[in-house]
């Protein structure tokens, strides 16, 4: 009896599901950050296609998760996913000083689209692991996060192949979303 009324409770009332859109230059770790995050193992990633969705459960709260390609002609189809979308991750190769100017610019054209008004973004500045990776600050000043004016923004730093960090970014976003700390 009690499962059957769990059944119709969750069919009258679903719990909520946050979405995510993961963005960032091809090589930045995007599919490394969303496999890690799922499976809690490093996988053997090919340049993304189009995209990959996962649902990910952090301290029952639940997320699906879109991880999208990063090349160059990949990057004008981002818009299409974003329509529902509640937070955005940025993924950085914090070692890619070269792309700085290139990323920066996909973030500002990303951030005034009417379909991510209301989203929160996070920065994971990745590969903190690789000597020489820019710090979160170098970062900060290079992308002008501060003169976001009109999202929620927080930067973390990270290394999807350890995990390293990666917690901590969700976690920002969780409490953010669900305008609460996550227990
Ligand atoms: N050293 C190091 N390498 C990483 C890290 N995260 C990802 N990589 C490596 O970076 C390469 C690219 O990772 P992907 O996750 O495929 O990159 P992506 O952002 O999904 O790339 P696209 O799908 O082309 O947009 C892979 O060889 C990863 O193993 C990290 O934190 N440190
Ligand atoms: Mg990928």
């Amino acid at each position: 009896m009690g499962a059957l009324m769990s059944k119709f409770w969750f069919m009258l009332f679903p719990a909520k599901e946050y979405k995510i859109c993961v963005v960032g230059l091809d090589n930045a770790g995007k599919t490394t950050t969303l496999y890690k995050l799922h499976l809690g193992e490093v996988v053997t990633t090919h340049p993304t296609v189009g995209s990959n969705v996962e649902e990910l459960v952090y301290k029952n709260i639940r997320f699906e998760v879109w991880d999208l390609g990063g090349q160059d002609r990949l990057r004008t189809s981002w818009a299409t996913y974003y329509r529902g979308t509640h937070a955005v991750i940025v993924v950085i190769d914090s070692t890619d000083r070269a792309r700085i100017g290139i990323m920066k610019d996909e973030l500002f054209r990303l951030l005034p689209h009417e379909d991510l008004q209301n989203s929160v973004v996070l920065i994971f500045a990745n590969k903190q692991d690789i000597k020489d990776a820019m710090t979160p600050a170098e970062i900060t000043d290079a992308f002008s996060l501060h003169s976001i004016k009109n999202h929620d923004w927080h930067i973390q730093a990270c290394c999807a192949l350890t995990g390293e960090g990666l917690y901590d970014g969700l976690g920002w976003i969780a409490q953010r979303v669900t305008g609460k700390a996550p227990s």
